[in-house]
């Protein structure tokens, strides 16, 4: 029988306890994540903010599965996720990497389409079906989806990876710093896309970004990665008034009066 794609009723989408994770250097181990706690609850927002370095991508990859830890436990949609599988987490799990990762030779719609043709359970027609309506779905026009990759601008590669972590209609997506590269209007465009879609799909998504209008228009919460684990995590108005250097250079530095003017700008940052 086929795995339910939600978790029960109050299980979190995502529960992290403990993790560690190292990478093996020559002569010695590099400690990324250390007793580190995380859970995202259904429908969240949740920004992970944190310096370079700190692992943000590198937990990204964990809920994904594509990494494992070297201790701790990672629960995704309430089932450990080394029992996802990868197929299992392609479906469950959508994600959006940071340089949109499309396929060079492959059209907008077979790069849509590939995590189902991959699947190899549909019929092909189905399958171009579905791509084209996750096409229309992220604001791409019918006639886009016979273009190459190189023909496209930053933001329509940022929608068409989008359409592709979408194609399986997960009910969990993260994003790798969805709007870094897009011009400003690209960007507000990507924004208030992804606003949509949460809303209209009841997606939980987990994002990193470093960049605040992005962090504040999008964000139900923030979690921040210092110290090798998440140090403070609430709404944005708690999480800028916690003393940590890192917190304050990140909100109260030079960007601190912009954080400022974006608080008041956004409704969602309680
Ligand atoms: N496969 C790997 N082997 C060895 N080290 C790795 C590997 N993957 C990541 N690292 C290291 O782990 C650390 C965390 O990497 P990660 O990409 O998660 O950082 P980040 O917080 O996303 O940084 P940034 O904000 O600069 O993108 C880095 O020092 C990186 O070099």
């Amino acid at each position: 029988m086929a795995a339910p794609l939600l978790p029960a009723p109050g299980t979190p989408m995502v529960e992290i306890r403990g993790l560690r994770t190292e990478f093996e250097l020559p002569g010695r181990k590099f400690v990324v994540h250390d007793h580190l706690d995380f859970s995202v609850q259904r429908g969240e927002v949740v920004s992970l903010v944190g310096g370079s370095g700190t692992g943000k991508t590198v937990l990204l990859r964990q809920i994904l599965g594509l990494e494992r830890p070297a201790a701790g436990r990672i629960d995704v949609l309430g089932r450990p996720v080394a029992e996802l599988g990868q197929r299992g987490a392609a479906s469950r799990v959508g994600m959006l990497f940071q340089h949109g990762a499309l396929f060079s030779a492959f059209t907008v719609l077979e790069n849509i389409a590939f995590p189902l043709m991959e699947l190899r359970t549909l019929p092909k027609a189905l399958i171009y079906e579905a791509a084209m309506v996750k096409l229309q779905m992220v604001g791409l026009k019918p006639e886009d989806g016979a273009k190459m990759p190189s023909d496209l601008s930053g933001g329509m590669i940022k929608r068409v990876a989008l359409a592709r972590a979408l194609i399986m209609d997960p009910p969990l997506l993260l994003l790798d710093e969805p709007t870094a590269g897009l011009d400003p209007e690209s960007s507000d465009g990507f924004v208030t896309l992804l606003r949509a879609l949460h809303r209209d799909l009841a997606l939980t998504v987990i994002m990193v970004t470093h960049d605040l209008d992005t962090l504040f228009e999008l964000s139900t919460r923030i979690a921040v990665l210092a110290e090798r684990r998440i140090i403070m995590t609430g709404p944005p108005k708690q999480v800028i008034a916690f003393q940590h250097p890192f917190v304050h250079d990140f909100f109260l530095g030079p960007r601190g009066q912009r954080a400022m003017e974006l608080l008041r700008e956004y409704p969602f940052a309680v």
